[in-house]
């Protein structure tokens, strides 16, 4: 049975788990020390090596469990908020859905191979970097195309001509209805930046950019690491945990500082195979349990819902703060030797 990451334990130890709240204020102490010498984090974290992988595929999810009640869970020890873009911030998991259908219906009637359903979103693209969807739902049809090149035009019959005619589709849903982000998760970013958490994006996506400055959100996030992102450094895309790795390590944090908010079974196939503190999953449709086989510790409809348990834990992490400040009198009496307390 693997064990999960020490952080990942102690948030699912929920709020009656006092070594964790402890723990996650020193660990929060240890981290500001580091940051503010400047101190980025050692190479070691940026390959996956906890000990749950090894001798098995990054893209296994780990033993299935009970997930946590949203309001019970420990966020004592979280610094950094690794969020998943389409269908977790913005309702744009829809839209690219619609476009993948406007591109297979069709294609897959003339190849006439079993047709198009939406389930095939679910189970084959869903997450996925572009040319990995297309790869990924021909292959379930037993349809082999030439891979072409990026440069390829919408028309080709190649796995990136394919792909570029599914994002000319997104492109222009996106210029026609625009899109404005989920109030619940804009309530959660709201109240992880009262709290002083870090956040970045993580999205296979190439429109990242574009969808988040199309939702008012581009403000928020200085670290996105999204498909062009993730092509030009060569980082492996969901399910791998990669992508969520190197946003931790642009955030000077450690993965197992971090929660990564998915709502694609890819995504939290990737949270669940790393060493991250927690994965939240988001219910957009791929359904609870199957959140939970993949890997899922706490599961929401809506964020906002993690957002009593972020200020609880904001409150505890003060209080243990206080108490080891030395100004404050109860640390200061702690300090002091006991024969000195004595005299
Ligand atoms: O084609 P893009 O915009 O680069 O996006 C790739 C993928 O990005 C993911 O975020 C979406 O969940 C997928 O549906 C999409 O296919």
């Amino acid at each position: 049975m693997p064990r999960a990451a020490p952080a990942r334990a102690a948030a699912r130890r929920g709020p009656g788990g006092r070594r964790g709240a402890l723990a996650s204020a020193q660990n929060h102490r240890h981290i500001s020390r580091r940051r503010r010498r400047g101190h980025t984090l050692a190479p070691r974290h940026r390959r996956p090596t906890h000990p749950r992988l090894k001798g098995s595929p990054v893209t296994h999810p780990r033993d299935a469990h009970a997930p946590v009640d949203p309001h019970d869970v420990d966020l004592g020890g979280i610094r950094g908020w690794l969020f998943d873009l389409d269908g977790v911030l913005t309702p744009t998991a829809i839209v690219h859905m619609h476009a993948w259908a406007r591109l297979f219906a069709p294609f897959l009637e003339a190849q006439g191979a079993e047709p198009y359903r939406d389930a095939d979103y679910f189970a084959y693209i869903d997450g996925k970097p572009r040319y990995d969807g297309v790869r990924s739902l021909l292959e379930s049809r037993g349809i082999r195309l030439p891979e072409g090149a990026v440069s390829d035009a919408p028309t080709e019959e190649t796995v990136h001509g394919l792909g570029n005619r599914k994002n000319e589709a997104f492109n222009a849903t996106l210029a026609e209805e625009g899109v404005e982000p989920y109030p619940a998760s804009v309530a959660l970013l709201d109240a992880i930046e009262r709290a002083g958490g870090d956040v970045a994006v993580v999205s296979s996506s190439k429109n990242a950019p574009a969808v988040l400055e199309a939702a008012g959100l581009a403000e928020r996030f200085e670290v996105v690491v999204d498909g062009a992102v993730a092509a030009r450094e060569g980082i492996v895309g969901k399910p791998a945990p990669d992508m969520f790795e190197r946003a931790a390590e642009l955030l000077g944090l450690a993965p197992e500082e971090c929660a990564v908010i998915e709502d694609a079974e890819s995504g939290v196939k990737a949270g669940a195979s790393g060493p991250f503190a927690l994965v939240v999953g988001v219910d957009r449709g791929v359904g609870r349990q199957a959140l939970t086989e993949l890997g899922a510790d706490v599961i929401v409809d809506e964020l906002d819902e993690l957002i009593p348990a972020l200020e609880r834990a904001g409150e505890t992490s003060a209080i243990v703060n206080d108490a080891a400040d030395p100004q404050t009198p109860t640390a200061a009496a702690a300090a002091v030797p006991e024969e000195e307390d004595r005299a």
